[in-house]
């Protein structure tokens, strides 16, 4: 008897969301917040196609020094970033680098340094509905230390330690817990590597985070700015961090 998923034809599947096929991708793939910051990323790419631009989620294929390499934007916020995670990994994703933007907690890493995660407070809501409290988002340490290697090869000053995930990017009358978590050792702030760091290793695949501090978490995100040019130089650094470190995985 024929079973229903035979007549499904597999090279006619696409993933829902982000509207590639499977096995359209490379199996190395960086992802970002911005839409605006893939693009600019395939620029720096060869031969460089985007697949598919749905919602959010923009995907473009390219060869960075010979190497295949997708790059996708998954949005702010980590249920949108988690649809796109869980589809690039179902499309054939096995090593995600999230080349992102963070609000620092400490005068030692100021505006335009970078933050490495090896690992993500999960401060938002996505990853409880997923996997029980106490269940750790931490970084792939292979990809962890070829990433901190090709840091170290460039003159820009980066911190190496936890990040915290948030939902909400504007404060309500509810104060965030900065301090309290910046008492506790966390480096800065964003909004979607928790999410990443437990779907990889729910999946069994591999992923690291690298941020351009764009300003202090304390701050009053009314007078936010991420376009300053010292921004724009620490985004570009993580971008070429990043590709290079692709060569090496
Ligand atoms: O610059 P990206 O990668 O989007 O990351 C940060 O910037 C956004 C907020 O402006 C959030 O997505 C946060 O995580
Ligand atoms: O979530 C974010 C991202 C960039 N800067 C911040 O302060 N917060």
């Amino acid at each position: 008897m024929t079973e229903w998923g035979e007549l499904v034809d597999k090279t006619e599947m696409i993933l829902p969301n982000i509207k590639v096929k499977p096995g359209a991708i490379s199996e190395h793939v960086i992802v970002v917040g911005d839409p605006e910051r893939a693009r600019a990323i395939g620029d720096q790419l060869d031969n460089a196609e985007e697949l598919a631009y749905s919602r959010e989620y923009r995907t473009i294929n390219g060869w960075y020094k010979g190497k295949k390499i997708t790059v996708t934007s998954h949005g702010v916020g980590s249920p949108g970033a988690a649809v796109c995670f869980e589809e690039l990994i179902k499309a054939g994703a096995k090593k995600i680098i999230r080349v992102g933007t963070a609000g620092s907690y400490t005068d030692e890493l100021p505006p335009g340094s970078l933050i490495i995660a090896d690992s993500a407070v999960r401060a938002e809501g996505l990853t409880k509905q997923m996997v029980p409290d106490g269940v750790p988002a931490v970084a792939d340490f292979n990809m962890l230390l070829k990433l901190e290697e090709q840091a170290k090869k460039t003159n820009i000053k980066y911190g190496l330690g936890t990040i915290v995930t948030l939902d909400a990017f504007y404060a309500g009358p509810v104060q965030f817990p900065h301090m309290l978590y910046k008492e506790s050792g966390a480096l800065g702030a964003e909004m979607e590597l928790a999410a990443l760091y437990v779907i990889a290793r729910l999946r069994g695949v591999s992923a690291v985070g690298i941020f351009a501090l764009d300003g202090y978490a304390f701050s009053d995100m009314n007078d936010y700015n991420p376009h300053k040019d010292s921004v724009k130089k620490a985004i570009q650094a993580e971008i070429d961090i990043a590709l290079e470190t692709m060569l090496i995985l």
